[in-house]
């Protein structure tokens, strides 16, 4: 028997031992998983029975809360450890189909015996539980695996680094325990399963890439010592994939300290993040928690206005004309999203300490309780030395106050009397018994009528004034609309704040903004600063219980928006992912020059990594692609080969659809089962959508689409950030569609989201982003008359 049979043998029997093993253990857990099932469901049916529950004395609410709360902790507790076993259980299951990927021999610098090393997405023990069977891909010595070749080998271990020989490097494709490939390598990671595994289809799912993690990507999963880590990489490096498996790396390495709901992942939109929450639970680890910029602006200011999001604003610049507002609007959003404006809106509040501040009274029914006036005057009245969020606190004990005593002038007048009138019994006895309580030590002086009338009152005058106390309590009495607009209203409050001087087309923009906010609405580039303005005047409501924060496509932050997330999580640190080539929005990018990103923390925090090598699309592709950016050779393409672009010229759409149809058919008949047709904006994409529907059938995805899905989906281009396709089919890639500089960086990413083939389809002359490519990279047919 050759050496490579025998070996694929002996590794064989092991991965049979190994397999066996694991499925016993599963058995167990699965009796254990079954019976903590049982529990928490019985748990939760018996809640209430085995809380003891008497709201009668006062005595008894406390011991009723305390019951409760001892109940819930009793149930949170058997949950957690429930979904952790099922989290294990489902660890094993991957184990026992695929146990392992890769094998390294390393013998110790000193040490007499080589160790076999087994690699896999989680760690598995001999039936002694000493002996590693499986070691996990986090565990300090598996770095080897990623960073060298055999030979002189080193890694890092928390208490000091390990030297010593790498004598063997074996990588494994393992499937329904059956090793279908093995090989020995004498490099990094072999490029050969690199292949394989991207050459498959798309998935609705992002993969982990455990198996073949990069050296360079390793880096920055395994990077623990910067508080901000910033990954610049090319589309298709890996960014995403990286951060994922920094997350798990991060919980497996800090398990003690650091949990799974104490990190939070900053996505560009929602479908994103459905397309990424299957990573963590495959690799064993609880997701971390999942958000949008937009989704955070929405919950804090959503009820105040009516707020744009970036995908409107984007929709409306991308339907650029240059005789209405849209380049006074651009310069608003370009000044908005910077660091001046951030700390000209530092300075505002600071002024506001002194004059200026605004109030809104506070009125019941239309009487005035306490003046606008009357707030300022008492604002001011206060020691300069108190800080403002202090100040703001005392201002809503007065008011409460002023209120309480309103309330109480009232209950006399006929108003009330009416509404008593209206009371249920229920109402009317409901008050009685809580005065009564109440007032159980006094000796009542009056007879009961009175006394039951007097209880009524007051019970419809406090029901009535709830709102407004509320109002009073969430500190609304501060006029932030007011104080935002003056902004934009006055050029000499503005010059104040901004050392003297108005920032470049001020007065063209301002107009807008104060129109705007007239009519109940903020655009996305006042979101963030009106915000920052509330925190300040309300006191900040940071976030310190997040210990890490990701910001994935980085680049689509402006460094006003950054430096607000640094203060929202003041302990957190952060991982920031991103391409300045895709930056697409009209906002100054954190990214410009790298500058508002490094200061961030401070040079000294920060780390940069760089990831040149793009792996999602074909050699071709990526050719083709990186011609269309100023710098792009310096992005190395990955060496598997495909077809080359192809670019259609047609006379009209009639034609262009036709061909659309044709080739979304092949495609489907070729068996790909991911296919985009890629629109600028999504009014085209409902245009097209309408024309096509009738001949195929496809999904129209909008900024609502919760989930990436299978099949032929329609999208814009600045919705399909982040996710990939077999086939990309670009939309009328023309000159008309495609020519202002703005947009070059929007096209590169449609174009980048392809993995196998891309097609760009253009009515008439096509971009001149590709017409300036060189002709070689692409194929062109033109079917034009
Ligand atoms: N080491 C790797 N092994 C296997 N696949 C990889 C590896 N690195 C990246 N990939 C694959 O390459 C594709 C692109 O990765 P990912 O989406 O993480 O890149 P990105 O840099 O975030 O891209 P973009 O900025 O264009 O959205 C994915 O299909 C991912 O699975």
């Amino acid at each position: 028997m050759a050496t490579e049979e025998q070996d694929w043998k002996i590794e064989q029997q092991r991965v049979d031992d190994v397999t066996a093993k694991i499925n016993r253990k599963m058995s167990v857990l699965e009796q254990e998983v079954g019976e903590s099932r049982g529990d928490v469901v019985g748990m939760r049916k018996d809640f209430w029975d085995e809380v003891s529950i008497n709201f009668s004395e006062q005595d008894d609410v406390g011991e009723t809360s305390t019951s409760l709360r001892q109940q819930s902790q009793v149930l949170s507790e058997l949950e957690l450890s429930h979904r952790r076993s099922s989290l294990t259980l489902d660890k094993l299951r991957r184990l026992s189909s695929s146990p392992y990927f890769g094998r390294i021999d390393f013998r110790e610098q000193g040490q007499e015996q080589t160790e076999r090393i087994y690699l896999g997405i989680g760690s598995f023990l001999d039936d002694n539980e000493e002996d590693f069977l499986i070691y996990d891909w986090r565990a300090p010595v598996s770095s080897l695996y990623y960073d060298g070749a055999p030979g002189h080998a080193t890694y890092r271990t928390p208490v000091g680094s390990i030297e010593g020989e790498m004598e063997l490097k074996r990588q494994f494709v393992i499937r329904d325990a059956e090793i279908k490939v093995l090989f020995d390598t004498g490099v990094t990671i072999g490029d050969e399963l690199l292949q394989q595994v991207l050459s498959h289809s798309a998935d609705n799912q992002m993969k982990n890439i455990v198996a073949t993690i990069q050296k360079e990507q390793n880096n920055v999963i395994r990077n623990d010592k910067s508080r901000m880590l910033i990954v610049q990489g090319a589309a298709g490096s890996g960014k995403t994939s990286a951060a994922l498996q920094r997350v798990a790396y991060l919980l497996y390495r800090y398990r003690d300290s650091l949990r799974a709901d104490q990190m939070v992942l900053f996505s560009p939109n929602s479908m994103f993040n459905s397309y990424v929450s299957t990573v963590l639970p495959e690799l064993g680890e609880e997701n971390m928690l999942q958000t949008t910029f937009q989704a955070y602006l929405e919950i804090r200011i959503g009820r105040e206005f009516d707020l744009e999001d970036v995908f409107s604003q984007m929709e409306y610049l991308l339907a650029w004309s240059d005789d209405d507002g849209h380049p006074a609007r651009v310069k608003g959003i370009r000044y908005k999203s910077s660091l001046d404006y951030f700390r000209a809106i530092r300075r505002y509040a600071e002024l506001l300490l002194q004059d200026g501040m605004k109030f809104r009274s506070v009125r019941f029914q239309g009487h005035e309780i306490v003046s606008s006036q009357q707030m300022q005057e008492k604002f001011y009245s206060y020691d300069p030395a108190v800080k403002l969020g202090n100040r703001m606190e005392l201002m809503r004990d007065w008011l409460l106050k002023e209120v309480n005593e309103f309330g109480r002038r009232e209950r006399k007048e006929p108003w009330v009397e009416e509404q008593i009138q209206m009371l249920t019994t229920d109402d009317y006895h409901r008050a009685y018994t809580m005065m009564r309580r109440k007032q159980k030590n006094k000796t009542v002086s009056f007879d009961d009528f009175q006394l039951e009338t007097e209880m009524a009152a007051r019970m419809v005058v406090n029901n009535w004034l709830k709102p407004l106390r509320k109002w009073v309590k969430r500190l609304r009495f501060i006029d932030l609309g007011g104080l935002y607009r003056r902004l934009f209203e006055d050029a000499e409050w503005f010059q104040r704040i901004n050392n003297g001087a108005l920032p470049d087309g001020w007065e063209e923009f301002a107009p807008q903004t104060v129109n705007r906010i007239r009519q109940g609405e903020l655009g996305y580039e006042d979101a963030t600063p009106y915000l920052y303005l509330k925190e300040q005047l309300q006191g900040f409501r940071s976030n310190t219980a997040i210990k890490h924060i990701i910001v994935d496509e980085v680049q689509d932050y402006s460094p006003f928006q950054l430096e607000f997330m640094k203060r929202l999580f003041p302990r957190a640190r952060m991982t920031a992912l991103g391409d300045l080539n895709q930056a697409i929005y009209s906002h100054n990018s954190v990214f410009d020059e790298e500058e508002p990103l490094m200061e961030l923390y401070g040079r000294e925090q920060t780390e940069l990594i760089r990831l040149t090598r793009s792996y999602r699309s074909t050699y071709e592709i990526v050719d083709f692609t990186r011609a269309m950016l100023p710098g792009g050779e310096q992005i190395i393409p990955f060496n598997r080969r495909g077809h080359k672009p192809v670019v259609a010229l047609y006379d009209d759409r009639e034609d262009m659809h036709q061909e659309i149809v044709r080739n979304i058919h092949e495609l489907q008949q070729q068996g790909y089962q991911y296919t985009a047709i890629i629109c600028k904006t999504e009014s085209e994409c409902t245009q097209a959508y309408e024309a096509l529907k009738d001949q195929i059938t496809m999904r129209k995805m909008t900024k609502n689409t919760p989930v990436f899905e299978k099949g032929t989906i329609i999208i814009p281009a600045y919705l399909a950030k982040g996710v990939e396709f077999d086939a990309v089919i670009l939309y009328n890639a023309s000159a008309d569609q495609y020519h202002r500089e703005a947009e070059r960086k929007l096209f590169y990413t449609a174009c980048t989201r392809a993995m196998h083939l891309l097609y760009a389809y253009s009515v008439g002359e096509v971009t001149p982003f590709i017409s300036n490519v060189d002709a070689q990279l692409y194929e062109q047919n033109d079917y034009r008359g």
